[in-house]
Order: C-alpha cells, then structure tokens, then sequence
C-alpha cells in the first residue's frame, strides 16, 4: 500500500475563515492599486466562496501532491501558439517549462505556429514530446490570440481524446521562473489575472456591452481572470473553448469583438461555470508589475514587450 506523508502545511478552517473574513474573493479594499501598495497588509484568500481553493505558496505540499498524482502517470498536455513574430519567445517559454513546468510527469508540448521551420531545438526530459501544428497566420493580432480557442477545440477532437488526462492553454510570451505542478490540476481551472486581484470589481476590465456574449453586468462576476493561462480536464476544457468560440464568432457574426477578444469571453463562461481550482497570479505574473508582499514567488510571468514592434497591428 502508498503511504502519503502528512502535509507540512495545512490550513485548519479558522484560518481559512480569518483569511477570508470580511473580504469578499478580492483582496483589499476597495481604493487599493499600484499606487498605494502600502495599503495591504500581504493576506491573502485562500478558498472562494463557492468553495474552490485558490492555490498560493504555503497552502500546499508539493511532495504530498507527487505522491498522490505520480503514481496516476497522468499525462499533461500544453498549448502554446507562436505566430509570427512571438516565435521569438518560444526558446525561453520551453526552456523554462523544462525547467519548473510539470517536472517528472508526462507532459507533451503542442506548438501552433506558421513558421515550423523556426522552432527551437530545445533539449527536453525523455518524458516529454514536443508537437508542431502548422497554423496559419492572421494580420490582426486579435484574432491570433482569440482563434486559439478554436484550434484548442480542434486539438482536443482529434489527437488528444485518449492522449491525454489534463491540458495547460498559456501564453508563449511569458517564462517560467518556479515550481508549477500537481497542485495546479483540477476540472477547470483559471489563473487570477496578476492586475486586478486587488483592486474594486467595478475597476475588471469585464465586456461591459449587453449586445456581446461576453457581458457581464456592473456588479457581477466574481475574479478576473487571465486568458494567458487555463487548465483543466480535456472534458471541461473543451466545452470551455467550444463554448468561447461559438459566442466569439456568433458576436463576430453581429459586427462585436469583445474588449479583450477570448480573454473576456473566458471571464464570462468562468463567472457561470466557476473553475474547481483558482490559481493566484504567481501562476502569471507580468514582469513589469512591481512586486507585492503577498506574492513570496512568481512562477510564471510575462516578458516585457514592445507591442508596436512585435504585432502584425496595433
Ligand atoms: C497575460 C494574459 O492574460 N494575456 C492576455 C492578454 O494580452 P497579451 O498582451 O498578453 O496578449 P499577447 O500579445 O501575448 O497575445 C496572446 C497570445 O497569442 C499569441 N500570439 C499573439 C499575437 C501574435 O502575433 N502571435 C501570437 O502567437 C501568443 O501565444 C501570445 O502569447 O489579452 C489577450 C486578449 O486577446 C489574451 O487573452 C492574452 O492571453
Ligand atoms: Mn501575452
């Protein structure tokens, strides 16, 4: 028989509720941002209200999650598109990946892109592959970023029903700089978006228009949340790209793209289908944003870019 070890660190649920007390998902009050970083006092929310744990350094035991998910031999899928010029990011994304991402599982990379040719050779850990989908490219970066949901969709369909138990859909623009494992698996899971966990509601940058499927009402919505990182089952993944693709391209149909493309689509499925699991924004991070002191370690994180240059538009 397995034994798991006990775990190092385990929240009773008196500090869960000391944690979450008073504050509804958001961390702060409600004239909190960059500005007044002094403001918080560095807790943190560690379950959601409808009873999803939100992942943070501290509320897990790494070897405790090994020991129940490697002897699974599960294998994890990622999804990382390099159109165009992003191609230039892919080096450090897999390097980094083989790095922190999922060390010691199974773990098969799938790279859309429209330059095969131009794919790094990256030195990768015998137990993981990785996969060149030629894609092809758009002159709007908006539909670069929201078409993603579609080939995800696709992927899913056709090569990985029986390939894989769980998949990773992330941004080729950021690097890993620390540990992201088992903790991080789940039916659905979203990543909080690293700027605006502590700020008001009313400041999300939500589609606000009634006409998109996208909307959500002033008031609602629970996080926001990152289209840069996603996860989850194959099963809750793909109903989440096929429902996000059908309300983009029904939106595309009536002459909306909503503010910000698939990311609020996201937004407004995870507001009605709440993720089983919500990652902290130390699971994407923006190397730009001034470190905060809830944050003891940025696991993955996006680069500093020059927008006008790298974009087919702007
Ligand atoms: C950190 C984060 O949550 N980022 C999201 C944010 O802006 P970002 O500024 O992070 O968007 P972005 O320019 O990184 O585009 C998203 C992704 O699309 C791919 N890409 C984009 C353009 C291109 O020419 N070639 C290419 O391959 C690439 O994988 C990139 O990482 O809002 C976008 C809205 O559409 C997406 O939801 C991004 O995921
Ligand atoms: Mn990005």
């Amino acid at each position: 028989m397995r034994t798991i070890p006990v775990p190092t660190v385990a929240y009773s649920c008196l500090e869960i509720m000391r944690k979450t007390e008073g504050m509804h998902p958001l961390l702060a009050p409600d004239n909190l941002n960059y500005a007044q970083p002094s403001i918080t006092n560095g807790d943190i929310v560690t379950v959601t209200p409808w009873l999803a744990p939100i992942v943070w350094e501290e509320t897990f035991d790494s070897n405790l999650m090994d020991h129940i998910y490697k002897p699974q031999n599960i294998t994890i899928s990622a999804t990382v598109f390099a159109v165009g010029k992003y191609i230039r990011f892919l080096q450090d994304f897999l390097h980094t990946a083989e790095q922190h991402f999922f060390v010691g599982y199974n773990v098969n990379y799938y790279v859309f892109t429209d330059k095969p040719e131009e794919v790094p050779n990256v030195n990768l850990a015998p137990n993981r592959k990785l996969n060149v989908v030629s894609t092809p490219s758009s002159n709007r970066w908006q539909e670069i970023s929201a078409r993603r949901m579609e080939l995800i969709q696709i992927l899913i369909e056709e090569k990985l029903r029986n390939h894989a138990d769980y998949i990773f859909c992330l941004d080729v623009d950021s690097k890993f700089h620390g540990h992201w494992g088992a903790e991080t698996l789940g039916q659905l899971v979203a990543v909080i978006h690293p700027g605006y966990y502590y700020g008001p509601r009313s400041g999300f940058t939500y589609e606000r228009r009634s006409k998109s499927r996208a909307y959500i009402g002033e008031g609602k919505g629970d996080f926001y949340y990152c289209g840069g990182a996603y996860g989850g089952s194959l099963k809750d993944v793909h109903a989440l790209v096929s429902t996000c693709r059908v309300n983009f391209e029904a939106d595309a149909a009536e002459g909306i793209e909503a503010l910000w493309q698939e990311e609020s689509h996201l937004n407004q499925y995870m507001w009605i289908n709440k993720p089983t699991k919500v990652l902290s924004p130390e699971y994407l991070w923006q190397d730009f944003a001034p470190r905060r002191p809830e944050i003891k370690i940025i696991r993955f994180s996006g680069v500093v870019k020059n927008y006008a240059e790298i974009r087919p538009n702007n």
